[in-house]
């Protein structure tokens, strides 16, 4: 699923407005019947009051034309123009027009105000900035925000929480909607997806208003949501007349003393996932304890008892995860140095791997092209430099991936895979999976993936998807507490059957 830009969405309703030869106020009418009937199928005429606060722009006008259907419906509903500027819309007129000829007369706000009283049992509709918020709200529309974040009433933003610029920071984080639910036209915002902005919202929720399918479907874009629906067509399905080398053999680079099972659960996921063969590749310590925890996989050992010195694979692989509990001893660093150079297939690199990376800019040239990066937050830091927020952190990790020719994965609640200067952010997972080996498992799973013969940014794809459903399944039987990495891995199989099995999922989740 596309996300789209603030001037994308613009540009997609003016190509619906001409394709479709409808008048503008047709699309803000769509939009205010779905509002209206998303609220109705819940309250059910329920005699709630609902505080609809709208602004002088479309967003506004979406509120607006809303009040008019909820008190048709004879909702109690009480209906606040935000006045914030004198520029009104002509379809926020239009609207506020049909609504004074249905004798509702709402209570203009301005910078004198009184703050309007709000019980926690009233029901707040958001419509006061929508995608064309482009500078602060002034301070007394902040302080109105405020108060309506502090009222403790269930809180419905139109499209986004009003005071949240759809691309960039805000300019005053006390200033943006706290929306206990957004209700968000055609496509997702990328701001619901990222650590600083998705916090503005607890869910949020698609409406479709009808923009043109020719139009969602051509229109290039920087970044995709990654639902079922997209991710289905990975999928590759066995073949009846295959064998387990059509699958490939993957290998597992890693482990030190204590740091076995790192290496362990990396292999079992790969072989979870479909891989035909695996062969792990550890300090002589890890030799019995892998060989018995993990029999269906093979083990090769370093002649060092506790760490890696020398990198020998007797065969060629199809694919190589390397990283997991390998430390950052000089003899590591140089073994996987001289392993970069010798090596002339695409890597998963996480963990130690990228840590020494890091510590060795110097080896980042010698990445074989189209190679598979893994880091979490800090490792993420350490390789790209520090960021002054989330979009300057997607900048940032789109040029490295760019200048690496390397397939660069995210991690994080959505997690974004970054390869061509196109960003992928994950649909699934769960804050359980923020857990010991959740990391191992994932670059497990994308080295089995590789090896089966996906090309490097499908199998990435395809490999966080699997591995965030995986972690929903666990989590949804042992809670987001109790989920442990091994869980995940159990749960791999369920997940490709809940690939084919579940309706697309249109929300999501964000503080
Ligand atoms: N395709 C769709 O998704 C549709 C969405 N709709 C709704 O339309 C809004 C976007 O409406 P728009 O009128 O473009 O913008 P806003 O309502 O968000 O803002 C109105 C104007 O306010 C000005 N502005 C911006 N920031 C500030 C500020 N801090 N203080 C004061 N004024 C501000 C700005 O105008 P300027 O000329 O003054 O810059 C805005 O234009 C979308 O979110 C949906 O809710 C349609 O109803 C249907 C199609
Ligand atoms: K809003």
């Amino acid at each position: 699923m596309k996300i789209f830009t603030a001037n994308q969405i613009y540009k997609a309703d003016k190509f619906t407005i001409e394709k479709q030869q409808i008048p503008s106020d047709a699309l803000m009418e769509r939009a205010a019947t779905q509002l209206f009937e998303w609220i109705h199928s819940r309250l059910q005429g329920a005699e709630v009051t609902i505080q609809l606060f709208c602004g002088i722009g479309n967003n506004g006008g979406d509120g607006i034309a809303l009040a008019r259907h909820l008190k048709e419906a004879d909702y109690n509903i009480q209906v606040h123009v935000v006045n914030y500027s004198e520029k009104r819309s002509k379809d926020f007129l239009l609207n506020l027009e049909r609504l004074k000829d249905r004798k509702i007369w709402p209570e203009f706000l301005n910078d004198d105000c009184v703050m309007p009283e709000i019980s926690p049992n009233d029901i707040i509709v958001d419509a006061i900035f929508g995608i064309g918020l482009n500078r602060a709200p002034s301070e007394w529309v902040g302080k109105l925000i405020e108060h309506i974040n502090a009222s403790q009433a269930f809180v419905l933003s139109v499209d986004i929480p009003s005071g949240l610029p759809s691309d960039r920071m805000p300019w005053n984080t006390d200033h943006v909607i706290r929306a206990s639910y957004v209700l968000s036209f055609q496509v997702p915002k990328l701001v619901f997806f990222l650590p600083e902005t998705g916090v503005y919202q607890n869910q949020w929720e698609l409406l479709d208003i009808g923009l043109d399918a020719e139009f969602l479907v051509k229109e290039e874009v920087d970044y995709e949501f990654m639902t079922q629906f997209d991710v289905q067509p990975i999928y590759r399905p066995r073949l009846k007349f295959s064998h387990k080398g059509t699958y490939g053999h993957a290998v597992i680079v890693g482990g030190g003393y204590g740091k076995i099972g790192a290496v362990q659960m990396a292999a079992n996921a790969c072989l979870s996932i479909g891989a035909g063969l695996a062969t792990t590749f550890v300090p002589e310590c890890g030799y019995h304890s892998l060989q018995t925890a993990l029999p269906e996989a093979m083990v090769l050992t370093d002649a060092e008892d506790d760490y890696i010195s020398e990198i020998k694979i007797p065969f060629k692989p199809n694919a190589i995860g390397i990283g997991m509990g390998m430390g950052t001893k000089e003899e590591t660093v140089q073994a996987f140095g001289k392993f970069l150079k010798e090596v002339d297939l695409p890597l998963v690199i996480d963990a130690d791997g990228l840590n020494i990376l890091s510590q060795n800019p110097k080896l980042l040239n010698e990445i074989p092209k189209l190679s598979i990066l893994t880091p979490h937050p800090k490792e993420l830091e350490r390789l790209i430099g520090e960021w002054k927020n989330d979009f300057d952190k997607l900048d940032k990790a789109k040029t490295f991936a760019t200048k690496h020719d390397i397939v660069l994965v995210i991690k994080g609640a959505h997690t974004i895979t970054f390869y061509g200067g196109k960003g992928y952010v994950n649909s699934t997972g769960n804050p359980g999976m923020a857990t010991a080996g959740s990391g191992d498992v994932l670059t497990g799973m994308i080295t089995g993936l590789v090896a089966m013969g996906y090309d490097s940014l499908p199998a990435t794809v395809l490999g966080v998807y699997l591995h965030g459903l995986a972690g929903d399944i666990g989590a949804s039987l042992v809670s987001y507490d109790a989920l442990k990495a091994t869980g995940i891995i159990e749960n791999i199989g369920k997940a490709y059957l809940e690939l084919f099995k579940r309706p697309e999922p249109q929300e999501g989740k964000g503080a």
